[in-house]
């Protein structure tokens, strides 16, 4: 059995969930953790001085959780499948022994030991004016408060990027204005060849 692990990270709104999504439908033995998914409880999250909660942080997330989780991956793939409710398929560019994990998540290679599990890593960068549109619509809970994004995640995106540069090889920077085909088919492509050398 082959187990491949993908890091979709880059920045918030990005397009990280939209790409690992559609990754996910076009590899069937394949699974996605996300980490928006373990964000802790705002009671426990602490704000900054100015008064900013900070969410932009490792500290924000369970990131022992997100790691428990892809640790019954690495275990069992198979039955991690199941217990999503896919079932393990084979077709003539995926044999049945090989499973493919997405991990996306805006900080997944600033977390040493999750970093350390990826065999591929891609960088959603998006321009602070794109960014700033694009957030302006979605709605977290707790929703944004006004000024959050220029005074707090902006400059904490610029901050955690350079924490990752300085510590991160092999990342492939994807611009997330490109048509999302086309990041797909980018994306796809490169985890077919790396199918391809899994099976020799
Ligand atoms: N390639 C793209 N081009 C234009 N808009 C996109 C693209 N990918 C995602 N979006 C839009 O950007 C927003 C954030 O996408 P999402 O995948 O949730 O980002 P992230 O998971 O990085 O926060 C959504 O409104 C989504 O429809
Ligand atoms: N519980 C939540 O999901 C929650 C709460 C507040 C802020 N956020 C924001 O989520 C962002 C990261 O997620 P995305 O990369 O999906 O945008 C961070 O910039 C953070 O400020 C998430």
């Amino acid at each position: 059995m082959r187990k491949i692990i993908i890091g979709i990270g880059g920045v918030t709104n990005g397009g990280k969930t939209t790409l690992s999504k559609s990754l996910h439908k076009l590899l069937h033995n394949s699974c996605v953790v996300s980490q928006d998914n373990f964000f802790k409880d705002d009671s426990v999250v602490p704000a900054d001085n100015n008064g900013f909660k900070e969410y932009d942080t490792l500290d924000a997330l369970h990131m022992d959780r997100m790691m428990a989780v892809i640790g019954l991956w690495q275990k069992d793939p198979q039955s991690f499948m199941s217990s999503c409710g896919y079932a393990v398929k084979s077709t003539a560019t995926e044999p049945s022994n090989v499973f493919v994990l997405i991990v996306e998540g805006f900080l997944i290679f600033n977390h040493g030991p999750l970093n350390s599990l990826l065999n591929k890593r891609y960088f959603l960068q998006i321009s602070y004016e794109t960014c700033r549109e694009r957030r302006s619509s979605r709605v977290y809970v707790p929703p944004d408060p006004p000024g959050y994004f220029d005074g707090y995640v902006w400059p904490m995106y610029l901050k955690n990027r350079r924490a990752m540069e300085e510590t991160v090889n092999d990342i492939v920077f994807l611009d997330g204005t490109q048509k999302s085909e086309t990041l797909l088919s980018t994306v796809y492509a490169d985890v077919q060849e790396m199918l391809m050398v899994t099976q020799r």
